[in-house]
């Protein structure tokens, strides 16, 4: 059985230090809901009081409608996967697997076809007699997952479960990782600074930053339509343009380096307060395109790179500073290093950030976070 979680502005303190000052966030029942963030941002101490290992100053935790607070951590039925996988180095694989059920009085008979189902699940009948010294990074922890699983937890809670394993064990895991949560969908929130990891298998990511959610939704719109420059930032690369924004009643368009000029057809006009305000402009490397319009941004090649199925270049400006832009290949053209080239910027894709970089001035962003630091967006003037 899969539960919802119900953040209801859940208030974590250390001391007289709030460091999840109001958190609100609902994680839907069988979820893969992911936690991402910088170091120090909260992850692991939201998780823990999911788990019921920290306890919580304000707010609640509800799993569906009943309220977890003073739940002790052992009636929570929940399974947990560390970094450092946790399994008893003395027991077998399979005696690893059963030692949850059989702590639990389960009968025997259905000790043994649990363990079996699992060992199935997560792929390591193979190992089933071997020691846990025996067997690799990877598939240790294939066992801690599997242990957190077999007992059929309402929620599962794992907090870094790659950082131990070299990259091609991380992409080989995180896939296995997503196809067996969806295969017995159990509710699961993750934990990672990793954002590309985050992308790879979460059906929604909140990305947190000083214990507030920044932006919380599916991967796609936290890519293309960030809610602040901060997700932009950290999601993805992005190049980063000053430029100022003009509204009349007739069109918006922003006007770049004083130069280059950029009408726009999705701003959210509610927010525009002033005919004329300074903005940031976040443009991916692939949300520019070389033109022959010598009125687009100009600039010298300084770096070409063939990366395969994309080219990477670095593009000096006429302002100084460097842009990354990234083409599909093309069979037989590189553009030089030193050529002089325009880019244009591909208007439908950029979004548009007030000064500060707190608020997308872009329609589109669907951020889900219901915290405070939503509402101190939303009023923003800008
Ligand atoms: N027991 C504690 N006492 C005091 N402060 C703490 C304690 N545990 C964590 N903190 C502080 O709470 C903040 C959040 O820490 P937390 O471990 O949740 O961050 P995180 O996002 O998981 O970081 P990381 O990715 O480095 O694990 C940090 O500023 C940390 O120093």
């Amino acid at each position: 059985m899969s539960i919802a979680i119900d953040f209801n502005h859940v208030v974590k303190k250390y001391g007289d230090q709030a460091v999840i000052p109001g958190l609100s966030i609902k994680v839907k029942e069988g979820e893969f809901f992911t936690l991402l963030g910088p170091s120090g941002c909260g992850k692991t101490t939201l998780l823990r009081m999911v788990a019921g290992f920290n306890s919580i100053e304000g707010g609640e935790i509800k799993f569906d409608e009943k309220v977890m607070n003073d739940v002790k951590p052992s009636k929570r039925n929940i399974g947990m996967v560390f970094q450092n996988y946790a399994i008893f180095p003395h027991l077998s694989v399979k005696k690893n697997i059963a030692f949850g059920l059989e702590n639990r009085k389960t009968p025997k008979a259905e000790i043994e076809r649990r363990v079996d189902e699992i060992l199935r699940i997560v792929q390591i009948e193979k190992f089933k007699d071997r020691l846990p010294e025996n067997l690799s990074g990877g598939q240790q922890q294939r066992v801690a997952l599997a242990r957190a699983i077999v007992i059929n937890p309402d929620v599962l809670l794992m907090d870094e479960p790659l950082s131990n394993l070299d990259a091609k064990l991380r992409i080989e895991l995180r896939n296995a990782i997503r196809k067996i949560q969806k295969e017995v969908g159990i509710t699961t929130v993750y934990v990672t600074h990793d954002q590309e990891e985050a992308m790879a298998v979460s059906d929604r990511i909140a990305v947190m930053k000083d214990g507030y959610i920044q932006h919380a939704g599916t991967p796609q719109n936290i890519y293309h339509r960030p809610a602040n420059l901060f997700v932009s930032s950290f999601i993805g690369r992005s190049n980063i343009l000053n430029a100022t924004l003009f509204a009349t009643n007739d069109k918006t368009e922003i006007v770049i380096h004083d130069k280059h000029r950029v009408v726009l057809t999705n701003i959210r006009q509610e927010l525009i307060k002033s005919t004329k305000t300074n903005v940031q402009v976040c443009v991916r490397p692939e949300e520019f395109l070389f033109t022959s319009d010598t009125n687009g941004l100009k600039g010298k090649v300084q770096r070409s790179s063939f990366l395969g199925l994309n080219t990477n270049y670095f593009i000096e400006l006429e302002s100084g500073e460097t842009v990354e832009v990234i083409q599909e290949s093309d069979i037989d053209t590189l553009i030089p290093e030193g050529s002089v080239v325009y880019l244009k910027l591909n208007q439908a894709k950029v979004n548009v950030f007030n000064e500060d970089g707190s608020v997308n001035l872009t329609e589109g962003v669907k951020n889900d976070a219901a915290g405070e630091v939503q509402s101190e967006v939303n009023n923003v003037a800008i």
